[in-house]
């Protein structure tokens, strides 16, 4: 069999959206790219650049080969490709909230995939992704582009993407601080009171509804959340400061992404704000001690791709 090679983009993500906790997402323009050789002599060689590097492991404990693995297993290919080269180029930042261990399954399943001859389609690896990462909301739109609403019922997951009618940007404020995933979950409640519940349903549906109408009115009223921010807001110092910020600067809503640390303020591409949005939201950073660096991203339509070599040029 000898060794075959394939590379894959997967865009970052943001997820929860505020009232959305592990349901809703979106997939941004910013991207990490994976260059897989699979052989069948054993062995692992590791090169990561970007984001990241020298600090992802880079041995049988990294997430990408341990997709590619379970793939491999499941599809009955494991003995065939024992090995592999694992070369990443990392731009979704490691840790803060924009789906770098979502972009990396993705990755790792979708090139593993394709080697083996696309033997699953993308329900299938939403399906795996969302066993490895344990809930759905990054690798959903990491997978399928897009808005995602995502469900679950035991192990089976659905997920609808969807393109907005409004024209969006995000700003996005980057600290520069690590918040794994684990320790911001490790701080919510295991139980919520009921009014909260119904707080977070009304907006999630009201934000969804919102985007697929392209009413800035009910988005602007979206935005609220009561099931995980307020817990998380110790560990972001300067949280609410910086939603009220960027607000006074413009911003339609401001809200945690992912499990944080990294702040999202959706504002409407005509608008011309972003600029504002972005030095506002790094002011109230630092006036909490925290530095911030301001990324602009777009929506990414397109998900998880294989790079043709024109792109790769
Ligand atoms: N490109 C990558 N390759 C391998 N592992 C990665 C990569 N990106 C992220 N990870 C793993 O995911 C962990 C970060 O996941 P997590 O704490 O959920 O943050 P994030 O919000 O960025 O998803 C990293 O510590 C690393 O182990
Ligand atoms: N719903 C999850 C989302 C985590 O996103 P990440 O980008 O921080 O990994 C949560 O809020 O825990």
């Amino acid at each position: 069999m000898g060794e075959r090679s394939i590379t894959v983009r997967v865009p970052g993500t943001s997820a929860n959206l505020g009232a959305g906790f592990d349901t809703l997402g979106l997939a941004c323009n910013i991207y990490n790219e994976l260059d897989l050789t699979l052989r069948e002599e054993p062995g692992l060689e590791f090169l990561v650049e970007g984001e990241g590097a020298g600090r992802i492991p880079e041995d049988a404990r990294n997430i990408v080969w341990r997709s590619i693995r379970l793939l491999l297993e499941r599809a009955k290919r494991g003995e065939e490709f024992r090995g592999a080269r694992i070369h990443m180029k990392n731009h979704v930042p490691l840790s803060r909230g924009l789906g770098s261990s979502a972009a990396a399954i993705v990755a790792g399943l979708k090139a593993a995939n394709v080697i083996i001859g696309n033997k699953y389609n993308r329900r299938e690896l939403l399906q795996m992704a969302t066993e490895i990462e344990g809930h759905p909301d990054n690798v959903a739109p990491a997978i399928f582009g897009g808005f995602t609403v995502s469900t679950t019922k035991g192990h089976h997951v659905e997920s609808f993407s969807f393109l907005p009618k409004l024209r969006l940007r995000f700003v996005v404020a980057v600290p520069d601080f690590y918040l794994p995933t684990k320790k911001a979950r490790e701080v919510l409640p295991e139980t919520v009171p009921m009014a909260d519940a119904i707080f977070n349903i009304g907006r999630a549906s009201m934000l969804v509804a919102a985007l697929m109408k392209g009413s800035e009115h009910f988005l602007k009223r979206s935005f609220d959340d009561a099931l995980h921010q307020p817990y998380r807001a110790a560990l972001i110092p300067g949280m609410f400061d910086v939603f009220r910020a960027a607000r006074a600067a413009g911003a339609l809503g401001t809200v945690l992404s992912g499990a944080g640390p990294c702040l999202i303020a959706f504002t409407l591409e005509r608008a011309g704000k972003e600029e504002a949005i972005g030095a506002a939201m790094r002011e109230a950073f630092h006036r909490h001690g925290v530095e911030a660096e301001i990324k602009h991203l777009a929506l990414d339509t397109r998900g998880a791709h294989i790079v043709n070599h024109a792109e790769h040029a």
